[in-house]
């Protein structure tokens, strides 16, 4: 059976779901079975919608702590909420202390990806901070580090960084993903991909 890695995300206007469906690209291309899910919302749906001005949910499941403990890796999307991951990830993963108490996720592995307004809104920080659960779970977490060539170009906007893909949507959300962007998720993808494969290689051999 192919190792199992899913991918889990809030995207409130598309950009974290878009460069997901590119790290997802990347995690088959590995030959790694791979399914993308978000985090159930949390805030009440007249403020996402008249307030906030979101779009209809990403088509995809919710996301349930069993997503967690099925796979042998999980990469998180996160759009940044004040330089870290938003409430709804927060409550998602302060869920799992059931999992913790049983060791449930140690020694699966855990990667990043994400998305900003503004260039020097968080994207680092936003990552960063998110290792404390995977250190807390004692889950193995796999840097992008510079895999892909456009993370050394600046010749543009192009969102990303060691520490995973990522995409500057503009303050008011209106920057696309990306043809760069989504090549750099890709290659988090596979490589992530290929980290798995290869561990779950070796454990059943
Ligand atoms: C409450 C709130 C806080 C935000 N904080 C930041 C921030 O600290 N830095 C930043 O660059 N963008 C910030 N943003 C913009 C979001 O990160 C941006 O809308 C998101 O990355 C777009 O991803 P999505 O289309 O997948 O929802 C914030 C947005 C909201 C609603």
């Amino acid at each position: 059976m192919a190792p199992k890695v899913n991918i889990i995300i809030y995207s409130l206007y598309h950009h974290i779901y878009t460069l997901a469906k590119s790290v997802e690209e990347g995690l088959k291309e590995a030959g790694v079975d791979a399914k993308i899910l978000q985090v159930a919302e949390t805030l009440p749906e007249e403020v996402v919608k008249a307030k906030m001005h979101a779009p209809d949910r990403p088509d995809v499941p919710i996301a349930t702590i069993a997503d967690l403990e099925e796979a042998d890796g999980v990469i998180f999307g996160l759009p940044t909420r004040f330089g870290q991951l938003p409430s709804q990830f927060k409550a998602f993963l302060d869920s799992t202390g059931g999992l913790w108490a049983k060791g449930a996720l140690a020694g699966k592995f855990a990667g990043v990806f994400f998305s900003t307004g503004s260039q020097h809104g968080g994207q680092e920080t936003t990552a960063m901070t998110t290792v404390t659960y995977f250190a807390h779970h004692g889950m193995i977490y796999v840097p992008l580090g510079f895999a892909n060539p456009h993370l050394f170009d600046n010749s543009e906007v192009i969102g990303g960084s060691a520490w995973g893909a990522g995409t500057v949507a503009g303050g008011d959300g209106s920057r696309q993903v990306s043809d760069k962007e989504k090549e750099i998720g890709k290659t988090q993808g596979t490589n992530f991909g290929n980290v798995v494969k290869t561990y779950v290689a070796g454990k059943s051999a």
